[in-house]
Order: structure tokens, then sequence, then C-alpha cells
């Protein structure tokens, strides 16, 4: 497990993290979401050690991380540091024998992951002459090419395209479910959503939330009622709690505050109730009401 606790850091009189803590487990993958500037990049820096917090620890099952734990780990760093000059293949086996592979396991280990990426037509091409999305999957490959223990990935989807984006997912799934802990950051909640265990929300350089995926949406989950009631008497809901939207048939209830089964009442008693429930919100909804 890796347990970030407690980080404060600040740049001059810029406060950038201000305790920030939370932890992910073997094979879970965590999502790091928050506004440009919230201090996403800065906590995943000192995670890897390229940058010193001026307070708090970072462990891996219970021991504070060392040079060699990091050694072990996948990184993929914001600012992209890849030769420009050196051809894909040769640059991803580098890294590979960087980490401790055999000339053997590297190779075998980078024509697998740029079939994965298909990449493997542009295996022998200068780096600099690929497309900037190319050359992201390049670097993913290098992050990944040493089969890490953990995986620590800065905006990996960003500026790929929809296939590359499934590639990639298809490929932090299998680590995931081989019970590496797979976290990284992202501005496309929709993804988060839909591949991630647990998300972490920062804001100003504090985390507002960190749960898993379903326990947010469920303790949100009872703020939005709709009501859809056929043939309504007209102003039906005239006097009910809570804060009202109606659309057509279609109503919707927030700040209920307990009065639910007072509005199923008066819908039973207008017409025909065709759907009475409450509306899970999506990860984009909670991130909203969480950085407001
Ligand atoms: N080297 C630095 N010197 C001064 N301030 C910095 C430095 N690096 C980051 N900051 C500030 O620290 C805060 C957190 O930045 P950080 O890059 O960690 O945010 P982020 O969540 O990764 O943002 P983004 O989504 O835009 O990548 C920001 O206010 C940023 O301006």
């Amino acid at each position: 497990m890796i347990e970030i606790d407690d980080l404060h850091k600040r740049y001059g009189d810029k406060t950038a993290l201000a305790g920030v803590s939370f932890a992910v487990k073997p094979g879970e993958m965590f999502g790091f979401v928050g506004a440009n500037g919230a201090g996403k990049t800065t906590t995943m820096r000192i995670l890897m050690g390229v940058l010193a917090a001026d307070s708090g620890q970072v462990r891996r099952d219970g021991r504070p991380l060392t040079f060699e734990d990091r050694r072990k780990f996948g990184y993929m760093p914001e600012e992209r540091g890849l030769y420009q000059k050196m051809k894909v293949s040769e640059q991803v086996q580098y890294f590979g024998r960087l980490n401790g592979m055999s000339a053997a396991q590297a190779a075998k280990a980078t024509a697998d992951l740029l079939e994965r990426l298909s990449l493997t037509g542009r295996a022998g091409d200068e780096v600099g002459a690929l497309s900037l999305g190319n050359q992201q999957r390049v670097q993913l490959a290098v992050a990944l090419v040493h089969d890490p223990e953990v995986l620590v990935l800065d905006e990996p989807f960003s500026g790929l395209d929809p296939i590359a984006v499934d590639a990639l997912a298809e490929v932090l799934v299998e680590r995931r479910t081989a019970g590496v802990p797979v976290l990284f950051s992202s501005h496309q909640l929709d993804l988060v959503e839909r591949l991630c265990d647990s998300v972490g929300i920062i804001s100003a350089g504090r985390m507002v939330a960190s749960d898993t995926v379903e326990e947010l949406r469920a303790r949100e989950g009872r703020r939005l009622l709709k009501v859809v009631v056929r043939d309504a008497a007209p102003g039906w809901t005239a006097g009910l709690g809570g804060n009202i939207t109606e659309k057509g048939d279609e109503v919707l209830f927030t700040d209920v505050n307990g009065s639910d089964q007072e509005i199923l009442r008066a819908a039973t008693k207008a017409g025909t109730v065709e759907h009475f429930g409450w509306e899970r919100p999506t990860l984009t909804e909670i991130f909203r009401e969480a950085v407001a």
C-alpha cells in the first residue's frame, strides 16, 4: 500500500500543498483529480522523490519510501523527458536496461508494449519525428517497460486519441488486476469514473474528498430526487420542500431534507407515478460541488 501522509509544500510564499493525505492499495486504480494548479503534480513529484516536501511522509507498506523502492516504480512525469534523436525501440529498451532488465528482457518487453500501443510500425523512427500523441505513447511505454510494482502517471491520457486511450486503459487495468497500485492524474473525469476504483479530489492544496467512486456517489446520492408523474394535476408540487425544477412530467427536487415520503404521497395523489428515485450524481457533478 502506498500512503501519502499530510504533505505540506511551499514555493516561496506560495502554498502548493496544505496537508495532502491519501492511500492507494495494491490492485487499486486511484484517480487524482483537481483544477489546474491544485497540487497534483507537486504531490506526485514528492511521491517520486523528485521534489522534497516541507513536511509529511510517503510510505510503502508502512515504511518511508527509499530510492530502491522508487526504482521499481513506473513514473510518467508532467515534463515529458525523451531523447528526441533516439529511435523509439532503442529508447524504450534503454529505459528498461536502466531499470535493471537484461538486454533480452528489455527487447521483449519493448516489442510487446510497442505492439500494445500500436507503435510497432514506428519502432525504427526517431522519437522527434513522431506526432505529440505518438511521443506520449512512447513515454508511456518507457514508464511501463520494466513491469513496475507501482505506477504513478501524471496525466497519461492527455493528448491521446480514443483508440490510444482504450489501449492505455487496457494496459493499466491489466496491471491493476496483477495487484499493482496505479495512481494517475487526469482532467478527463468520465475516464476516471469509468476506470478508477477510488478518487481523490484536491483543491488548492487540500484533499476535499478521497474515497471509492461508489462511496462518493452513494454519499452524494440522496441529494437529487427525480419524480415523473404522468397526467399530473397542475401545480401538484406547490408547498413541497426542497428546490424544485420542473420539465414536462419530470420534476427534480434538491435539498429535500427528509421530505421524500411527503413528495411521494403528493405525487401519487397528483397522477400516475412513473418514476420516483434518487439520481446518482456523476463524478463531474461531485467534482464541481467539491471544489466550488
Ligand atoms: N516550481 C514552482 N515554483 C513556484 N510555484 C510552483 C512551482 N511548481 C508549482 N507551483 C505552484 O504550485 C501550485 C500547484 O501546482 P501543481 O503543478 O502541483 O498543480 P497541478 O494540480 O498539477 O496543476 P495542472 O492540472 O495545471 O497540471 C500552483 O499554484 C503552481 O503555480
